[in-house]
């Protein structure tokens, strides 16, 4: 292979078995797929360090060191590799916390692809493991003025247990009552270009002339919490949405007239006249790109405010008289410490080696990657986590609950 560049650890330990034939070194593994092989080790074996990949492409008999999107995990005491679909590498981390101990390297999904083609260079991408799944994000969109706000501040109102609000990044600067990190995380437009730059932000646009953005973290914390998260944006970022990963509801608020419209900004006496006539110009084409481009999935007029609260709600599933209790955000995976790894189709078998040890459980876990969803560079979810008594459970299909 020649020499691999300053990735390869020095004090490697055989002590981690990962079962697929790969030459694992403990912090080291390697993972073949067509002519490359992605060796995923850590520079430095200290806390501070993360996760590096480097690949050799063996047609070149070259070694090549990717750009790297999404949020790089941590090496804490090792991991095993399992290659998904000929498409991204499962990371099992050993010694991690129960929330931080699945990874996926993404190296050639679609999103990969798209980003290697725009970049004309080798990339690859970083994604956390989550159990279960996420509501679908509710996209709402419309000129400014139309009770997007209003709207939403009813639907938290009345169900501030099962919506969540995507905090969105702006340039712009902070209303009378506005607060940092409720209303907008209010930001400077250099630090917030730099922040595109690195891959942060799910979409970003520029909106009556101030950048605005939704990052990757505002929409996840929201599905972390184990609520729906509703963004709030304007319909270019809808647009770049519908263009992403994220599975979402899309809804277009209209306004009865542009005069309507006029008159509830001046009502709101929240922005200058000038400002108010920019708005005003930008509405035109916001209302005419939502109601034909087919980005939106519905189409809510906002004349009479309490009739479309109750369309929105009906949309949502809200309407009916059963009770809506917020679905419960699943636990983290408690890995036991010595494990060994195998796959058998689309279940990844861990199984403890050594059972009376501390917390570890003398059951087989396994995670069913069969229904992944989402993925790099933010969150990979519809991880199934169960526990069996024997590999014949597993091929037999049978589990207990969790
Ligand atoms: N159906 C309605 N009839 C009359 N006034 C309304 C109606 N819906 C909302 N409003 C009022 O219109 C004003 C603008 O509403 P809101 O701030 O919610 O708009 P928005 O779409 O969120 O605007 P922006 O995109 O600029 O944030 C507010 O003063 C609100 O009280
Ligand atoms: N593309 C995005 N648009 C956003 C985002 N957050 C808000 N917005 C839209 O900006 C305008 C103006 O908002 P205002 O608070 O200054 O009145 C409005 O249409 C919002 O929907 C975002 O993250 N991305």
């Amino acid at each position: 292979m020649g020499e691999a560049p300053a990735l390869c650890v020095e004090d490697l330990k055989e002590r981690f078995s990962n079962g697929f034939g790969l030459r694992s070194k403990g912090f080291e593994t390697s993972t073949d797929l067509g002519d490359k092989t992605f060796v995923i080790g850590c520079n430095n074996n200290d806390s501070t360090s993360s996760l590096e990949v480097h690949i050799y492409d063996k047609s070149r008999g070259k070694w090549v060191i990717p750009t790297v999107l999404g949020i790089k995990p941590k090496p804490y005491e090792g991991h095993s590799a399992v290659l998904l679909n000929e498409d991204r590498i499962m990371i099992i981390i050993r010694g991690s916390t129960p929330d931080d101990c699945i990874w996926f390297l993404e190296v050639d999904t679609e999103y990969v692809k798209q980003q290697k083609k725009a970049s004309d260079a080798e990339v690859v991408a970083w994604s956390k493991g989550v159990r279960g799944d996420a509501e679908k994000p509710v996209v709402i969109s419309g000129p400014s003025g139309v009770g997007k706000g209003t709207l939403i501040n009813m639907l938290m109102k009345e169900f501030p247990s099962m919506f969540g609000f995507s905090v969105s990044h702006t340039t712009r600067a902070p209303r009378g009552t506005e607060k940092n990190g409720v209303h907008y995380h209010f930001t400077e437009r250099s630090i917030m270009e730099k922040d595109i730059k690195d891959g942060k932000f799910l979409e970003f646009a520029s909106v009556h002339g101030n950048l605005y953005g939704t990052s990757i973290e505002a929409v996840e914390a929201v599905a972390d919490s184990g609520k729906r998260c509703i963004l709030d944006i304007d319909v270019q970022g809808a647009k770049s949405v519908r263009a992403c990963s994220l599975d979402a509801v899309f809804v277009f608020i209209s306004p009865p007239s542009m005069s309507e419209l006029e008159e509830r900004l001046r009502l709101r006496g929240t922005e200058t006249e000038e400002q108010i006539q920019k708005r005003l110009r930008n509405a035109k084409a916001e209302i005419e790109q939502g109601k034909s481009s087919g980005i939106f999935d519905h189409i809510l007029c906002n004349d009479n405010l309490e009739k479309c609260y109750e369309n929105l709600k009906k949309l949502l599933g809200l309407d009916g008289s059963v009770p809506v209790n917020p679905k419960p955000s699943p636990n983290g995976i408690d890995l036991p410490w010595n494990h060994s790894v195998s796959k058998i189709d689309n279940k990844i078998v861990i199984k403890p080696e050594t059972p009376e040890s501390g917390n570890a459980s003398k059951n087989l876990m396994v995670l069913d990657v069969s229904l992944l969803k989402g993925g790099a560079p933010s969150r990979t979810r519809g991880l199934n986590v169960y526990t069996i008594d024997s590999i014949s459970d597993c091929l037999n299909g049978i589990h207990k609950p969790s």
